[in-house]
C-alpha cells in the first residue's frame, strides 16, 4: 500500500506539510497557467492545484487528465477558505496511473442508464455515501445484538421449501433434486433455537417478486432474528430497540453522509422506543377515514402503507393481521381465531414496511393444518414439523429488510439504489 495520506484527513493546520494523494480526478479546470484538479478517494476530496512556474512537468502532465483519471499527486499543503474544504495542495508530482480520455456517466445520465453501468456508477461520491450508511446500519446492528446477548448464525441459501409462498420461488437444479433460493432463514434460525435461544442472521433473501414497485428487489439482504421463549410483544420491543438504535448511531457516524440525501431529521430523531402501535383494525380504520377503499381481511398494499404513515412521525408497528393473509408459520390469536400475532414495522414518510415480523405456532397439530389449510404438503415441512415435537417452546422472530430501511434512512426513490448491484425483474447485469 502507497503511503498516501486521505483527502478528508488534509487540514488547514497542515500548511507546509507536503503529502501524497491517490485517487480519482472528480473535476478539472484549466485556468491561465494553471490546472487545477479536484481529487476524490473514498474519504471524500481535496482541490490540488498545479502551476506551470512551479513544474512545468508535472503541469504538462496535469493538462492531460481527464474525469475519473487514477492519479497519485504530491505536493505541498495550503489553507485556502476559496477551496472546497478550505485547504488544498499546491501539487508538483504528478503520476498517471490510468488517463480516462471520456468517462460514460456524464450529469444528464437516465436512472437506466446508470443501472445498465452500475459497475462505474460505484465511482460516485453520493453511492458511495449510501454504501457508508448501509455499512454503519448492520455495523451497529452487530453492536446491538452483541451486546444483547444474541448470537450470529450462518444459515442455508440453498432449501427445499417456501417460506412466503410457493409464487416468489426461484427454482434451481440441485442435481438430481430441486432446489430453491432462499426467500427467508427463518425456518433455520427456528431450529437454532433449541440450542442458542437468541439467534440472528444476514443473509441474502430471494423472491421471484413480478411486482415492479419501489421497494421490491429479487435479491435483497434480510436480517433476521428469532428468540425462544419471546411472544409477540417481546419481539417488538426488541425490533423497537435494535432499529432505533441502528438509525440513532448511523445518526451518529455518518451525519454527513446522511445530509447528502435529506435535510430534515425529524423523523430520525423520533425513532426511539416506544414507537406507536396499532392494530390492523385501527389501521383500516384510519385508512377507510381517509376515503381509502379497503375493507377488513383485505391486505394493505404499498400505497395504503404510504397514506397510513402519514399519520406518524416515526417508525410505528400495526399488529393482529388477519389470518388468511398471512403466512402459515403464524401462531393463532387464542382471543380472536381469525387474526394471528404478527406485526409489520412501518417507516414514515410513505416508506411503508421495513419489518415482517410474529409469533409462531408452536402447536404441533395446529401448525400441520395450517400447512394443509394453505394447500401445502406437510411432508415438505418434515424436519420444521419435528421443532413441534421435541421440547416445543412458545417462539418469535422477524425479518428486516435492509435496503428497504436504508431507503428510508436516506428517502431514496426507489430500493434498488440502496444495494450494490440491484436485481429486479429486468435486471440481471452487471
Ligand atoms: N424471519 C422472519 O420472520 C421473516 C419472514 N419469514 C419474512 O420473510 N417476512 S417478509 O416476507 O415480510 O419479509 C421481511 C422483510 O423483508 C423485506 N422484504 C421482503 N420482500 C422484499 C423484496 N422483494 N425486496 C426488498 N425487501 C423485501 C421487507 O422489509 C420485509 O418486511
Ligand atoms: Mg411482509
Amino acid at each position: 500500500m502507497i503511503d498516501k495520506v486521505y483527502c478528508a484527513d488534509v487540514r488547514p493546520d497542515m500548511e507546509g506539510k507536503r503529502v501524497k494523494l491517490a485517487g480519482w480526478v472528480y473535476r478539472k479546470r484549466e485556468v491561465g497557467k494553471k490546472v487545477f484538479i479536484v481529487l476524490r478517494d473514498s474519504s471524500g476530496i481535496i482541490q490540488t492545484i498545479f502551476k506551470k512556474e512551479l513544474s512545468e512537468e508535472a503541469y504538462a502532465e496535469a493538462k492531460k487528465v481527464g474525469i475519473e483519471s487514477s492519479v497519485i499527486i504530491e505536493g505541498v499543503v495550503k489553507a485556502d477558505p476559496r477551496a472546497p474544504t478550505g485547504v488544498e495542495v499546491q501539487a508538483d508530482r504528478i503520476e498517471i496511473i490510468q488517463n480516462v480520455d471520456f468517462f460514460p456517466i456524464t450529469k444528464d445520465a437516465s436512472d437506466e442508464f446508470l443501472l445498465d453501468v452500475r459497475h462505474l456508477h460505484l465511482h460516485s461520491p453520493k453511492v458511495a455515501s449510501v454504501m457508508k450508511v448501509k455499512a454503519t446500519m448492520m455495523q451497529a446492528a452487530r453492536e446491538w445484538l452483541l451486546q444483547d446477548g444474541w448470537y450470529e448464525v450462518f444459515p442455508p441459501i440453498l432449501v427445499t421449501g417456501a417460506v412466503e409462498g410457493g409464487a416468489t420461488l426461484f427454482k434451481l437444479k440441485y442435481f438430481d433434486k430441486t432446489a430453491y433460493l432462499s426467500q427467508s432463514a427463518q425456518l433455520y434460525l427456528e431450529a437454532a433455537i433449541f440450542g442458542l435461544e437468541k439467534v440472528w442472521s444476514l443473509t441474502p433473501s430471494f423472491r421471484a417478486e413480478k411486482s415492479r414497485t419501489r421497494r421490491h428487489l429479487t435479491e435483497f439482504w434480510h436480517l433476521e432474528l428469532e428468540a425462544a421463549w419471546m411472544d409477540l410483544w417481546d419481539i417488538m420491543k426488541v425490533e423497537e430497540e435494535l432499529v432505533s438504535y441502528m438509525v440513532q448511531r448511523t445518526l451518529e457516524l455518518r451525519r454527513g453522509d446522511i445530509e447528502t440525501f435529506r435535510k430534515d431529521f425529524t423523523t430520525l430523531k423520533n425513532t426511539a422506543p416506544p414507537f406507536p402501535r396499532i392494530s390492523y383494525d385501527e389501521a383500516i380504520d384510519i385508512l377507510q377515514s381517509k376515503g381509502v377503499q379497503i375493507e377488513w381481511g383485505e391486505d394493505m398494499g404499498a400505497d395504503e402503507e404510504r397514506i397510513l404513515t402519514q399519520e406518524f412521525e416515526s417508525p410505528f408497528f400495526v399488529y393482529g393481521y388477519p389470518k388468511h393473509i398471512k403466512a402459515f408459520y403464524m401462531k393463532e390469536d387464542p382471543e380472536d381465531p381469525r387474526k394471528v400475532l404478527a406485526a409489520d414495522m412501518l417507516a414514515p414518510e410513505g416508506y411503508g414496511e421495513v419489518i415482517g415480523g410474529s409469533q409462531r405456532e408452536d402447536d404441533y397439530d395446529k401448525l400441520v393444518q395450517r400447512i394443509l389449510d394453505e394447500g401445502m404438503d406437510p411432508k415438505d415441512y418434515e424436519w420444521y414439523l419435528d421443532l413441534r415435537k421435541y421440547g416445543s417452546v412458545p417462539h418469535s422472530g422477524f425479518g428486516l429488510g435492509l435496503e428497504r430501511l436504508v431507503a428510508w434512512v436516506l428517502k431514496l426513490d426507489h430500493v434498488r439504489w440502496a444495494t450494490l448491484f440491484p436485481r429486479t425483474p429486468s435486471r440481471l447485469y452487471p
